[in-house]
């Protein structure tokens, strides 16, 4: 395979933390937090990169993540099987239903097979999982127990990951996920996040790419 890979992150300090880890042929891009700004901005790069006639190979949507409870600790590397919109799809009295339920195409795209193994091979430590793509941070145990219910193969929440998925596979390019635990999924308690634990995992875990 040829070309760069491209990295998605939400923030700058995301972003940054990659660039310490990452070859040159790594482009790293903060595009914003939520699955919107991510979306977005991974679709123009993507374009861009196109147009040039320069595409990349593949798309890596990396930054922090909260970690669920007793599945991925702080501090972990987390690698997404599977980047799943978790809370797209409509309340009801009896419950949370998906977009799968409502007929309106899928919440679930699944990593690029040969992509996820190479990532494996290379962080052999790693978590695998499923990797929750929210709107809103989890900040209660309610909300994490119904989560982790719902998704009993999801090791990770964070605000991006199905966004840059689905711009990745509009453009017919392999995506993969790639998070390291600065909290765990629950009551809301930010003075505790470890950032600079997990963002120090994310410049080791770059290393991979
Ligand atoms: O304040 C800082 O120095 C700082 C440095 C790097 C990153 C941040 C962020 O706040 C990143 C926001 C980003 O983190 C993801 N995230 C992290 N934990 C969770 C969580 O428990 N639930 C959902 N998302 C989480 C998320 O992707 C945000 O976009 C601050």
């Amino acid at each position: 395979m040829t070309g760069a890979v491209l990295v998605v992150t939400a923030v700058g300090a995301e972003a940054d933390a990659v660039r310490g880890g990452a070859r040159d042929a790594v482009h790293v891009s903060a595009a914003g937090v939520g699955p919107a700004a991510a979306a977005g901005g991974t679709a123009r790069l993507l374009a861009l990169a196109e147009a040039a006639g320069t595409p990349y190979r593949a798309v890596i949507s990396a930054g922090i993540a909260g970690g669920f409870d007793g599945r991925a600790a702080v501090g972990a590397t987390v690698l997404g099987v599977r980047s799943i919109a978790a809370d797209l799809g409509a309340e009801s009295p009896a419950g949370f239903l998906p977009v799968e339920t409502l007929g309106f195409g899928t919440s679930v795209i699944e990593a690029d097979g040969e992509l996820l193994a190479s990532l494996t091979a290379a962080l052999p430590e790693a978590v695998r999982g499923d990797i929750l793509t929210l709107c809103t941070v989890t900040g209660s145990g309610a909300t994490a127990a119904r989560l982790a219910r719902a998704h009993p193969a999801a090791v990770a929440e964070a605000m991006e990951g199905y966004g840059v998925a689905s711009a990745a596979t509009a453009a017919a390019v392999p995506f993969a996920e790639l998070r390291t635990v600065s909290n765990p999924v629950g009551p809301r308690d930010r003075a505790s996040w470890r950032i600079a634990t997990a963002l120090a995992a994310l410049t080791k875990a770059a290393a991979a790419l």
